[in-house]
């Protein structure tokens, strides 16, 4: 069997005078979850509207398992459901009375829309609430409604854009099992402007930034790519620079005061913990040793650079 489930080709989308996604090429698989990350104004929101079929794009082709989403769209989003950032819920309705609703919309055959129902509910533990008017649900469970209304149909494709925004930390912590679940039994799409969101969930990921997309891999090859090459220390007895510069993977010093200095390697953190030996033997009363991560503005600059040169 294929084992590409939605595939992007091209796609770039203008919006009146500017291009808000250029020359995008993706690839999903059939299950897991994959993360689009991007800063805001990366073009997230547009690729996942036009890989929903909510938004026609200018150029380029979405296939969803195999259906060009331009010349088949309503074959192509049977496949998908999608939660918007604002999920679309009638504040008036009961859960029940709103999934019953999507099911209709997602032309749910009519014998089987209780047991939908049902399903969408258990999986996404809303059940006690059935009757609940969605008004009267906190954010976390109006979260959940909206990933149930994404599922009613059993698409193949979830997509959800920023589905965390506004959650508390307790909530974030919830919904992200519940995303998790929800990918065993197929593929998730998932975007976020947080880095440590999208390295908590996802498989895959996809860097987006001035509408293009700058990494593509896996979530482990990401975190290789983005490990820390630096450290930086507060001795009150620092070596010279030679000294610093003979330990075994150091490959640049940098003495920003008398005291603190930044060591540059290559290899692993473990080096920390020789550097935390040396100083006992040696005496450069150590003060504080931290590895330097670099900040997600780091990070983009650092892949945009690298898709220049
Ligand atoms: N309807 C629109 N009309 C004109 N420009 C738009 C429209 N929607 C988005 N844009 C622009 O397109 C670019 C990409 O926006 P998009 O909403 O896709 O980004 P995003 O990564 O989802 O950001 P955010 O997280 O802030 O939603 C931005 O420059 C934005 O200002």
């Amino acid at each position: 069997m294929n084992d590409t489930l939605v595939k992007i080709e091209g796609l770039s989308h203008k919006y009146t005078d500017s291009w808000a996604v250029k020359d995008i090429n993706l690839e999903i698989g059939y299950r897991g979850i994959v993360g689009l990350l991007g800063s805001n104004g990366a073009g997230k929101s547009t690729t996942m509207n036009i890989l929903c079929g909510v938004l026609n794009q200018t150029a380029g082709n979405v296939y969803i398992d195999g259906i060009d989403m331009r010349k088949n769209p309503e074959q192509a989003k049977m496949q998908i459901g999608f939660m918007p950032q604002t999920p679309p819920l009638y504040m008036d309705m009961t859960v029940d009375e709103y999934l019953n609703h999507c099911a209709h919309l997602r032309s749910v055959p009519k014998h089987q829309i209780r047991q939908a129902i049902h399903e969408a509910k258990e999986r996404c533990s809303i059940g006690h609430f059935s009757k609940r008017i969605l008004r009267n649900l906190s954010g976390g469970y109006r979260q959940r409604v909206g990933i149930a209304q994404a599922i009613i149909h059993k698409p193949k494709l979830v997509v959800l854009d920023e589905p965390t925004n506004g959650l508390d930390p307790n909530q974030i912590i919830e919904l992200r099992g519940l995303i998790k679940e929800v990918a065993t039994e197929r593929a998730v799409v998932f975007s976020s402007h947080i880095l440590s969101e999208v390295q908590m969930i996802c498989q895959d990921i996809r860097m987006i930034d001035g509408g293009r997309i700058v990494f593509a891999d896996s979530m482990d090859a990401f975190n290789n790519h983005i490990a820390p090459h630096s450290i930086l220390l507060q001795m009150d007895n620092p070596p010279t620079e030679d000294e610093l510069k003979n330990i075994p993977d150091i490959t640049a010093v940098e003495f920003l005061t008398e005291r603190q200095i930044r060591l540059w390697f290559n290899g692993d953190a473990e080096i920390t913990k020789r550097i935390v030996e040396l100083s006992v033997q040696q005496g450069w009363e150590l003060r504080e040793i931290n590895l330097e991560k670099s900040s997600l503005t780091e990070i983009f600059a650092h892949l945009s650079n690298h898709r220049k040169n």
